[in-house]
């Protein structure tokens, strides 16, 4: 199968060496250094040091061709690029299958990816997320991985599933794009408030309460915009809240662990030079919860310490000094 990957941050890049062992693979990068670079060194080291990009792959920055050889378009951008990127597939009036691989709730719109996408490219184009617990660099390096593949048309996602598998990177199929996505967005938040969690030095137990407690928080919001259960319990659920949770790989979890030492967001985020999207939906969510009155403690208080309205360790007194209450899922 033809794929183009549009974005080549870390995991379009990872995902491009993934694809290449079995089918043809093109490239999309919006910035010309970057694609200069992966044409003459087969390496991104802006966004992903280390890794080399195989022969076969080819790099374009020129997006009307990119798109007019594939036959899955796979979107490799944050969740802020997800629109203006479906903006411009309609000006083509592309209807090839797309995939979306960015985990958060729109910015303003608190939108979740599939309602952006249909939105702008309409009903019409089958379209899906892959989500689950996968970082990168261990994707790219071949590491035993399995991911989540959750579409609007669910003979699309078997196919698409059955398509992408190979024996490093398993594809499970799911019928639930709704707690696929949410699963991704919240965990983003939570692996924010672990990593405060951690960077004070609460401990294990801490850790695990915030974690098991996030993972109630993050079914209550999936289940109040028409998610299943279930699917919490699986790799878009507690697979990628455990992994980004406790991953040091996770930028998210690296934002949490720097507020705890007292850095400003400005200088967390200059520092990273990755996007952290817990970051942008932890406002969200935060607005999400009180639309719906669905009870997020975690994710408004990591809300609260993002926008400085509470320091990390007001937030952790806050948290405990809630009332008793009955162990609720
Ligand atoms: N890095 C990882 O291990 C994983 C990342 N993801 C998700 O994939 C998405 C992308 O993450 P990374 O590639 O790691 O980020 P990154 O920060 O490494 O790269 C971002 C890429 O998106 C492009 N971009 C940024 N803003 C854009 C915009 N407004 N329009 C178009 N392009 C834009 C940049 O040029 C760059 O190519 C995020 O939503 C992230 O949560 C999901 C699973 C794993
Ligand atoms: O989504 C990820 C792993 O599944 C990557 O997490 P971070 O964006 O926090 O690095």
């Amino acid at each position: 199968m033809n794929i183009t990957l549009l974005g080549a941050g870390a995991w379009g890049t990872a995902l491009a060496i993934a694809f290449a062992g079995k089918h043809a693979v093109t490239l999309w990068s919006r910035e010309e250094d970057v694609a200069a670079d992966l044409l003459a060194t087969r390496e991104n080291h802006r966004f992903f040091p280390g890794y080399r990009l195989p022969d076969s792959v080819a790099v374009t920055t020129d997006f009307a061709a990119a798109v007019g050889s594939a036959e899955l378009l796979v979107i490799a951008t944050p969740i802020a690029g997800l629109r203006p990127t479906a903006e411009r597939l309609k000006a083509l009036t592309c209807t090839t299958p797309v995939l979306w691989v960015c985990k958060g709730f729109e910015a303003g719109s608190g939108k979740l990816p599939h309602q952006v996408v249909a939105e702008v490219l309409g009903q019409a184009v089958r379209c899906g997320a892959l989500s689950g617990p996968s970082f990168a660099e261990e994707v790219a390096a071949g590491q035993p991985t399995a991911v989540a593949l959750a579409a609007n048309d669910a003979t699309f996602a078997r196919e698409t599933a059955r398509q992408l598998h190979t024996t490093r990177l398993r594809i499970y199929a799911n019928d639930d794009l709704v707690g696929v996505e949410v699963g991704g967005a919240v965990k983003n938040v939570l692996a924010i408030a672990t990593g405060v969690c951690d960077g004070l030095g609460l401990g294990l137990n801490s850790r695990a309460a915030l974690m098991t407690r996030g993972l109630a928080e993050i079914a209550r919001l999936g289940l109040a915009l028409g998610a299943v259960r279930q699917t919490f319990m699986g790799l878009a659920g507690m697979g990628d809240l455990i992994l980004t949770c406790t991953g040091d790989l996770s930028r998210n979890r690296r934002v949490g662990l720097a507020l705890a030492q007292g850095k400003s967001l400005p200088q967390i985020l200059e520092e990273l030079g990755h996007v952290a999207e817990g970051v942008y939906t932890a406002r969200e969510v935060d607005r999400l919860a009180t639309k719906l009155a669905v009870d997020m403690p975690i994710s408004v208080a990591v809300a609260a310490v993002l926008d400085g309205r509470l320091t990390a360790a007001q937030a952790v007194e806050q948290l405990m000094a809630r009332d008793p209450r009955e162990e609720l899922v």
